[in-house]
């Protein structure tokens, strides 16, 4: 059990764990890979989707603080992250799953896991269950002191996902987690999806529109830096009809919606 501190028992002072005004984030030398966004979201498991190159994965790093907005604003739990020089508190309220992340191949699974939450700032006398609780949610408590090297790909995501939320963050941003996971495994993780949305506010990324269904309580659609739509997933259905490309209502609510975007003609 992670012991509550003064702040987190505390009332919300914000209305939206995220706020986005007018966001537009900056790759590269010159261009808008986010492109005027404006989004609020709470609560809730929320499916970011969106065609290659939407956005999407640049969205989640400039919500992870790890880049900057170049224009407009972005309020995490209330404050605007251009207010803050030093990002330590809001990170410590983070879980982050990037699409490509690092680790130590001779760490073993606890050690990994147990390193980042003393990165995330866990309290020192929290860390063992904090671990514990975090690998046991994603089916590894058997393979806990297996070095990270001998685990296969799908085992390793799953790993990624542990170390997200070792710190119960208040934000959860996860860059497509079911990448590499076998249908089992993406079965067990759309619970742990519905579950962590009940008390935080879940962004994941994913091009999977079934998780979205699965998992999602809303849908975030990006193309080209935008937002296309905002709304549940019988809503994105019924967006769709017959002559849409799509093997599922929930894939021709996609097509029709972003065919009547700027990404039409987009692969
Ligand atoms: N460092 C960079 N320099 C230049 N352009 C970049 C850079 N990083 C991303 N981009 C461009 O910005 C756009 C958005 O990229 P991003 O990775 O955020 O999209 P995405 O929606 O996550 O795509 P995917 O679904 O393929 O992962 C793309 O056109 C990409 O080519």
């Amino acid at each position: 059990m992670t012991t509550a501190t003064g702040a987190d028992l505390a009332p919300k002072q914000y209305a939206w764990e995220i706020e986005a005004d007018d966001l537009t984030v900056r790759v590269g030398r010159n261009r808008m890979a986010v492109d005027g966004l404006s989004l609020a979201l709470g609560t809730g498991t929320h499916g970011l989707l969106g065609p290659n190159g939407a956005g999407k994965t640049t969205l989640i790093r400039a919500l992870a603080t790890v880049l900057r907005p170049a224009g407009g604003e972005l309020r995490l739990f209330g404050s605007s992250v251009r207010d803050r020089a030093d990002q330590r508190e809001t990170r410590r309220r983070i879980g982050y799953l990037p699409q490509e992340f690092g680790y130590y191949k001779r760490f073993t699974v606890r050690e990994f896991v147990e390193y980042m939450a003393w990165l995330k700032e866990v309290p020192k006398r929290d860390v063992p269950g904090a671990v514990q609780r975090a690998v046991e949610r994603v089916g590894l408590a058997d393979r806990a002191d297996e070095r990270m090297k001998a685990l296969s790909g799908g085992m390793v995501r799953r790993v990624g996902i542990a170390q997200a939320i070792v710190n119960d963050p208040a934000v959860l941003l996860l860059d497509e987690p079911t990448v590499g996971l076998d249908p089992a495994q993406r079965l067990r993780f759309r619970e742990l999806l519905q579950q962590l949305g009940r008390d935080t506010c879940v962004v994941v990324s994913t091009h999977l529109v079934e998780d979205v269904a699965a998992a999602c309580s809303d849908v975030v659609l990006f193309a080209a830096g935008r937002l296309v739509f905002q709304g549940t997933p019988a809503e994105l259905a019924a967006a769709g009809s017959e002559d849409q490309p799509g093997d599922s209502p929930l894939e021709r609510g996609y097509s029709a919606l972003l065919d009547s975007s700027a990404g039409k003609g987009a692969w």
